[in-house]
């Protein structure tokens, strides 16, 4: 049938990938059920997820378990039991879940056939008082049919199983909870978070993951589809601290500013993670991505002159306006902002002005020491050293050699000409001008380019 039961629910949420591997492998198991998804209580927030083409189903609960075997011992007396059926509990479970899903233990079906007597009872009531018609189908069926009803749940939301003590008791004693980030550095992308990301680890207190094959220092576990392997997977790229008080383990992946699921995803892993993110002027900030993408030979980006990728119409080529895209909107500072501050309060926030940080990176990262509590205090004045063959700050290592970012960091190129630099100010103008309101909000100054672009407004 295609449907298994994971014995005390272990490993089905919080997930042990080894088992849904071992059920794909050995038995080609495709359905499964868990009361623990998100949640145990209340029972009505239940939801279902695919997690490696398994389907796992909300699973409610009956009232039967090991110990309630006959009709006679049922805890509270058995007509709690029959309270429940007939317009209590059991009876609103079925009436308010358009599908609903039961496990009850083999005993409760031998013995005194109490499982029998409860579901017999509960379909006769659920048919006299109420107009349902009452249908079942078979597992595979049936989880299609769910997933067809619901079909935001497909994805799943992982959590903290430590956060939960039924979660971190059916979990693994190999597994701690220790391998995960302090905190979070988000980008955007090309605004400087590699320099920042060398900075950080710098601090003896400060360790970040270890180097992705693929993406190198950065994980991309929240934004895209690596967070679909799971938390073992990422936990997986983090150290164990020696000392989980005073050790700060954090990850940076620029993508995760303008991402869609991001700060949903990492608000319910890492809810107190505190988030990190740099600004430029957005300009400079596409016109630096347009860069990298060229140096990437991105046929799109060789193809097209800068500003001609900015200001391509509705009926630009597929791969013109793909390019755009991909090179304006995370410009659009205040609405990513906003939506990582729907979940995540303002205080676990930290801008942080990316020219500032370019220029004078010392100042900057002791405001970082300070909002992480992060210590001993390092002292980044004696730490970078202004590399003038680089033309960028690096660190100093001994008998004054450097260690700079590599040649992908402070590109050469030509300055951005006029007409874009004036098109890209008109077309960041209303952003800019919502991300002043915010930094005000906030209580947070203005950087120096915002406070030009808005003077460009008036
Ligand atoms: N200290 C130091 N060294 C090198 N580069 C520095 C530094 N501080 C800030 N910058 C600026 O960082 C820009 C690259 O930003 P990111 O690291 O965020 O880029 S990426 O998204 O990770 O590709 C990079 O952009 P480009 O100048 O366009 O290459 C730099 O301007």
């Amino acid at each position: 049938m295609g449907y298994a039961v994971a014995p005390h629910h272990s490993g089905v949420y919080p997930v042990h990938v080894q088992l849904y591997e071992a059920w794909k492998k050995v038995w080609n198991i495709k359905i499964t059920s868990t009361e623990e998804y998100p949640h145990l209580k209340p029972a009505r927030y239940r939801r279902g997820f695919i997690h490696k083409n398994i389907m796992v189903l909300p699973r409610q609960t009956c009232g039967l378990f090991t110990h309630t075997i006959f009709y006679k011992e049922y805890p509270g007396g058995p007509k709690e039991l029959d309270k429940s059926i007939q317009g209590g509990e059991l009876f609103f479970t079925v009436v308010l879940n358009p599908i609903s899903i039961f496990m009850t233990h083999l005993s409760n079906y031998g013995n005194d056939r109490l499982g029998l007597h409860t579901f017999v009872n509960l379909a006769n009531f659920l048919q006299t008082w109420t107009n349902l018609r009452l249908q079942t189908l078979p597992p595979v069926q049936l989880a299609h049919k769910y997933f067809e009803l619901f079909p935001d749940q497909k994805d799943p939301l992982w959590q903290n199983p430590c956060d939960d003590k039924r979660h971190r008791d059916i979990w693994s004693k190999e597994k701690t909870c220790d391998r995960l980030p302090k905190f979070l550095v988000i980008g955007p992308q090309k605004t400087g978070t590699t320099a920042l990301y060398l900075f950080l680890v710098m601090h003896p207190s400060i360790l970040s993951n270890s180097p992705s094959p693929k993406t190198f220092e950065e994980v991309q576990f929240f934004n895209r589809n690596n967070y679909h392997r799971g938390i073992d997977w990422y936990m997986d790229f983090f150290p164990v601290p020696s000392n989980v008080t005073t050790d700060f383990l954090f990850e940076k992946s620029a993508n995760y500013f303008h991402s869609e699921e991001a700060p949903k995803r990492a608000a319910s892993l890492v809810p107190k993670a505190k988030i990190i993110t740099t600004l430029i002027d957005p300009s400079d900030r596409a016109y630096s991505w347009y860069q990298h993408q060229r140096s990437h030979e991105d046929p799109a980006a060789l193809k097209f002159s800068f500003y001609e990728v900015i200001s391509a119409g509705p009926h630009a080529p597929w791969e013109l306006r793909t390019l755009q895209k991909r090179c304006l909107v995370p410009g659009w500072y205040a609405s990513h902002i906003e939506r990582w501050l729907m979940y995540f309060p303002p205080f676990q926030l930290l801008i942080i002005d990316g020219q500032q940080l370019r220029i004078d990176p010392a100042t900057v990262m002791d405001e970082v020491q300070k909002f992480l509590g992060v210590l001993p205090h390092y002292n980044y004045s004696e730490a970078l050293t202004f590399d003038s063959r680089k033309g960028f700050w690096c660190q100093l290592l001994e008998e004054g050699k450097t260690k700079c970012l590599g040649k992908s960091k402070g590109r050469k190129y030509p300055p951005m000409d006029p007409s874009s630099r004036a098109f890209l100010s008109g077309y960041y103008r209303d952003h800019n001008v919502e991300l002043s309101k915010l930094l005000h909000r906030l209580g947070q100054p203005l950087p120096s380019w915002l406070r030009q672009e808005l003077q460009k407004v008036r």
